[in-house]
């Protein structure tokens, strides 16, 4: 197998016409994906995980919609693909899972027409196949009488089940990338769990490559390779799972951390970070947003400008140099 990166995104900035003005809502994201490495991006709610997403398999409506620097799936450039060429590229080459498996699929379509329709796009299967390949992809995903599942209409599934339906059809065509945006955030945590373990399957089988977008950072510590953080619109640190969670460096990633009751090690009591992520006409790109919720911090700290991403030790990055300094109000 290749060791090409199966997706390169380079300084990928994203903004949205809003009422007649272009507002930036990522600024500067790089992020690349290797075979076989599940790519975990994290990060509050509003913080532009599925912004960036959205940019690499290209569902921006681009009348309101501004997407610039360089986006590579497979080594082709797919910022200026036509909408034709993007069908060839959406389904084949990059799959897409999305958080609410009810939106995902067409509630008057049967489950087995859905898959079929899906593989019809990009026929690399013939018509005769289609059935068995249906069947061979609700068996993968773990359907239990998948000739029964395929006559069946999404809402006669449970929401485990649907959720396994859109895992089907996102891999019906084999893609090499594979987004997925909170794929479990819906469901309970024992089917969380089987998902979980279903895209851990997945990618073993196909040699994928998978963008793993959550908030949930005990997801994280099960299935991710690399980590990205991701606030206000910029990614303040990258790291190797294992160190990321050993060496949390930026303000934000510790509080996330520390926020977390389960994967949080140096207090008793539930950390709560204060205050929310800024509306985008609230950010300014050339300070680091989230220092305005550690105002215990000395003001010049604070207010660095240009801060920068800057890799501390091998594949660690770190944004700015507030880490150096950075405490917690409570600790001395
Ligand atoms: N089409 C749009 N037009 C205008 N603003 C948008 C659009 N899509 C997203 N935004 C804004 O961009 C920012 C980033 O949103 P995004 O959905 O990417 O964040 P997220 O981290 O994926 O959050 P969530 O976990 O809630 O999906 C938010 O402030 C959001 O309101």
């Amino acid at each position: 197998m290749s060791d090409a990166k199966l997706l390169v995104a380079k300084n990928v900035s994203v903004s949205f016409k809003i009422h007649g003005q272009y507002v930036q809502a990522i600024e500067d994201v790089s992020l690349s994906v290797r075979p076989n490495e599940v790519v975990a991006l994290v990060g509050e709610s509003g913080s532009g995980k599925s912004t960036f997403a959205t940019s690499i398999i290209g569902l921006h409506d681009l009348t309101l919609t501004q997407v610039t620097g360089q986006i590579l799936v497979n080594q082709r450039d797919v910022l200026n693909l036509a909408p034709a060429e993007w069908t060839q590229v959406r389904g084949a080459e990059i799959g897409m899972i999305f958080q609410d498996p009810l939106a995902a699929l067409n509630p008057l379509m049967k489950i087995g027409d859905q898959i079929k329709e899906a593989l019809a796009v990009h026929d690399v299967y013939q018509e005769p196949q289609y059935n068995d390949r249906v069947i061979e992809l609700l068996n993968q995903v773990g359907i239990p009488f998948p000739e029964r599942v395929a006559n069946e209409f999404p809402h006669q599934l449970s929401g485990g089940m649907r959720q396994r339906v859109v895992i089907a059809l996102a891999i019906a065509n084999k893609p090499k990338l594979i987004i997925a945006d909170e794929p479990t955030t819906a469901l309970d945590a024992t089917i969380q769990a089987q998902i979980l373990d279903l895209l851990q399957d997945i990618q073993a089988e196909n040699g994928a490559g998978i963008i793993l977008i959550t908030h949930d950072l005990s997801v994280v510590a099960e299935v991710a390779d690399r980590v990205a953080v991701m606030y206000a619109g910029q990614i303040v640190e990258e790291a190797e799972v294992g160190e990321l969670f050993a060496n949390p460096k930026h303000p934000y990633t510790r509080s996330l951390l520390r926020s977390n009751p389960s994967l949080d090690n140096e207090s008793d009591e539930l950390y709560v970070i204060q205050g929310t992520v800024p509306g985008l006409t609230h950010i300014d790109h050339h300070r680091d947003m989230f220092l305005d919720r550690t105002p215990w911090l000395p003001e010049d700290v604070r207010q660095e400008v240009d801060p920068k991403l800057a890799e501390i030790t091998p594949g660690h990055w770190v944004r700015g140099n507030a880490w150096r300094v950075f405490k917690f109000a409570d600790e001395d």
